[in-house]
């Protein structure tokens, strides 16, 4: 029988109608009382870590999270994290790069309606994560309607639909059919090493969509707010304007300043290629770093994840030259 960890950290699977809106309250213990069909198969221990809704989870509880998963991961056979939904990829993500060369299934999932409520997907929900342990799916992954998500692909695309995760340019791990789990991948040939958390995270980081006609001051602003990575979300395959508000010089002048910059497409799905057009080169020569296929979830807090590392921008270049947990197709 699989030894399973459960750790509950709010979200709305967790959560009652208090007097100011939905709001996590329900315990661990509660949760695996609704689910009695597990205990004959699995030894579940459990324990509430934090008690969020995930739009209140930062860095620091990455970091937190990742340090109690270090800590029981060699007593278990797998870990499960209940999450709220709204940042669980931008979770799964941070902790992908933090539990480096992770060999047992850690799944995070949670529920588009509370776990005490009719119609909810929470029982669904957990019950593929448990499977998920059961059939070993090694990594960080999220388990949600039925699939099996890598942590690092995952977004969340419907604030309402039970569908509410897809893996983006990337295929599903595994998916529930009704003889059970399918596994489509799970040895992804990328653990060579040991197991080794490393949590140090660099919060200064800015994420910047570019709209036409974004103003170019804005690097400026952000120049002297110290930040040290900011991620540009571009146009289409990769592109930014630079006729009349010319946004190039001032990109040159951070990467100049030491400022680590990574652009990706504002489009969801597919690669941004930013060798493709002019108005994206432009971006490459000033030493702009391309996101590639990664999503804008995964970009950020690998930026974090990088700066936390090192203080040399040539190393954070290495660090996205480098595929650490399936983020990215190099
Ligand atoms: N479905 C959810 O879990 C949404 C909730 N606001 C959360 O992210 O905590």
């Amino acid at each position: 029988m699989k030894k399973v960890l459960l750790l509950t950290t709010g979200g709305t699977i967790a959560a009652r109608t208090g007097e100011q809106g939905l709001a996590p309250d329900i315990k661990c213990q509660d949760i695996l009382q609704m689910l009695p069909e597990l205990e004959g198969f699995f030894e579940i221990e459990s324990r509430d870590i934090l008690n969020l809704d995930s739009s209140n989870i930062q860095p620091e509880e990455w970091q937190y999270i990742a340090e109690i998963v270090t800590e029981m991961l060699p007593k278990y056979d797998g870990i499960i994290i209940t999450h709220g939904t709204d940042t669980m990829a931008y979770t799964a993500s941070a902790l992908s790069y933090m539990l480096q060369n992770l060999c047992k299934p850690v799944v995070l999932t949670g529920a588009q309606i509370p776990i005490e409520r009719m119609f909810t997907d929470a029982k669904r929900n957990l019950q593929t994560a448990f499977a998920a342990v059961n059939a070993g799916v090694e990594g960080v992954t999220i388990a949600f309607d039925d699939k099996i998500i890598n942590g690092c692909r995952a977004v969340k695309v419907r604030t309402l639909g039970f569908n509410a995760f897809e893996s983006i340019s990337a295929p599903y791990l595994g998916e529930v059919y009704a003889d059970g789990i399918h596994v489509y991948a799970h040895n992804m040939d990328r653990k060579r090493d040991t197991f080794c958390l490393k949590k140090e995270l660099c919060t200064d980081v800015f994420l910047l969509k570019l709209i036409p006609g974004t103003n170019p001051e804005i690097f400026d602003r952000l120049l002297d707010m110290k930040y040290r990575g900011i991620v540009i979300e571009a146009f289409g395959a990769g592109g930014t304007h630079f006729e009349r508000r010319n946004l190039i010089p001032k990109l040159k002048k951070l990467v100049e300043n030491g400022i680590s910059i990574v652009a990706c497409s504002q489009c969801l799905y597919e690669k941004s290629d930013f060798s493709m057009y002019e108005v994206g080169r432009k971006l490459l020569e000033c030493g702009v770093i391309p996101g590639r296929d990664m999503t804008t979830e995964a970009i950020v807090t690998k930026l974090m994840w990088a700066l936390g590392q090192t203080e040399d921008p040539k190393e954070v270049r290495a660090i996205f030259n480098t595929d650490y947990a399936g983020e990215v197709t190099l």
